[in-house]
Formats: C-alpha cells, sequence, structure tokens
C-alpha cells in the first residue's frame, strides 16, 4: 500500500462489486431510453470507464471538466468552475451525471441548475462515493457506490493536488500529508 495512506476504505474487490450491481441497477432503469452518461472530469474517470462496461443497453456518454477544489485544498473554495462543457445537446435527453464523490453537494447542485436550464428531459445522479457528513447543499443521489466518514479520500480517480488519482483502491489520506504542505 502507498505510504501516504493511512487505511484503505474500498478494496479492488469492493470497487469491482460495487460498479456490478450499480451496472446492473441503471442496465434495468434505462432500458429503451438511449440515456446520456456525463462524466465529471477530472475525478469520475475511471469509475465511469469501469461503469459503463457493466452497462448493457444502447447509450452515450460525454465528458464535461468542472473544478472547485484546486491544488493543495481539501476543502471545497465553493467556487464551480467549468473547464469543458459538454458537446452533446441535453434537450430531451434522459441525463446520468456521474460523479466520483459527492461531499459538501456545491458541484452536483451547481450542475442539475444548469442542466434544467438545458431542457434535459430528466436528470439523475450515479456517485461512487457519498460523504453525508460535510452535506452543505441537499442534493439527492440516485445512485450510490458507498457511503464513507468524513475523511479526506484519493485514489480511483480522486486527487489530492493532482496525486494519488491512479490508486487502483479507495484509502484516506495520511494528514500528515496535507497538514506539512
Ligand atoms: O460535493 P463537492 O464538495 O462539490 O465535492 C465533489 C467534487 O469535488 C471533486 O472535484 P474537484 O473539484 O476536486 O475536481 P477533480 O474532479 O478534477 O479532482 C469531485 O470530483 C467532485 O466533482
Ligand atoms: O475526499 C475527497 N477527496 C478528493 N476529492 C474530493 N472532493 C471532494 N471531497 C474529496
Amino acid at each position: 500500500m502507498n505510504s501516504d495512506i493511512e487505511r484503505v476504505l474500498v478494496s479492488q474487490e469492493k470497487i469491482e462489486e460495487t460498479n456490478i450491481r450499480l451496472g446492473k441497477e441503471l442496465t434495468k432503469d434505462y432500458a429503451d431510453k438511449n440515456p446520456l452518461f456525463v462524466c465529471i472530469l477530472r475525478g469520475a474517470a475511471m469509475f465511469m470507464m469501469d461503469l459503463v462496461k457493466n452497462i448493457d443497453i444502447p447509450m452515450e456518454y460525454d465528458f464535461m471538466d468542472v473544478s472547485s477544489y484546486g491544488g493543495e485544498n481539501t476543502s471545497t473554495t465553493g467556487e464551480v468552475r467549468i473547464i469543458k462543457d459538454l458537446d452533446t445537446p441535453l434537450s430531451g435527453r434522459d441525463v446520468v451525471i456521474v460523479e466520483d464523490i459527492i461531499d459538501t453537494g456545491y458541484t452536483l447542485d451547481r450542475l442539475i441548475e444548469l442542466f434544467k436550464t438545458r431542457n434535459a428531459k430528466s436528470i439523475r445522479i450515479v456517485s461512487f462515493l457519498d460523504k453525508p457528513a460535510r452535506r452543505i447543499k441537499h442534493v439527492h443521489v440516485d445512485y450510490v457506490g458507498a457511503q464513507i466518514p468524513d475523511a479526506f479520500v484519493v485514489g480511483y480517480g480522486m486527487d489530492f493536488d493532482e496525486h494519488y488519482r491512479n490508486l487502483p483502491y479507495v484509502g484516506v489520506l495520511s494528514p500528515e500529508v496535507y497538514s506539512t504542505k
């Protein structure tokens, strides 16, 4: 295990199991809807690619890059910046937003408001992790991989200052790493 990780919260095996379960649920709920899966970069990239392999219906996907935790921050700036927008029009589409984590809820709250103005037919959310202890904006998450306690996590796409995204598991980052920065 990486020496900056205090403990593993979601193992590789658990990640695989979770993606199979979520894929089955989405396959059932979106049959005949040709849903558009919207991956929120960069954190959700790894989850998205694993998830869609478990979805067995016609579907499309697109990517949007937004950011609110800049650089060496473990708390949100509260300002959600769009770095790269979608290429696909949302009007009349059944949209599934794919996130790695919901924490304060600022990012998803902002995206839902935006997607409503683009006349999506329906908007649902799938988030690999849910950290309810830190929620500020109430957002309903339709599909959750796992609930986690109030700790800053990295791995499986999630970063601290752009590091650790490549870890194949989700772990709690040792506070010594960010308190010495
Ligand atoms: O519920 P919130 O408090 O808004 O936090 C969740 C968001 O924070 C992270 O993104 P980040 O801004 O770190 O960008 P990244 O995905 O590129 O790492 C994560 O990927 C979510 O999009
Ligand atoms: O715990 C976290 N880790 C990484 N990125 C995040 N963005 C919100 N919460 C987190």
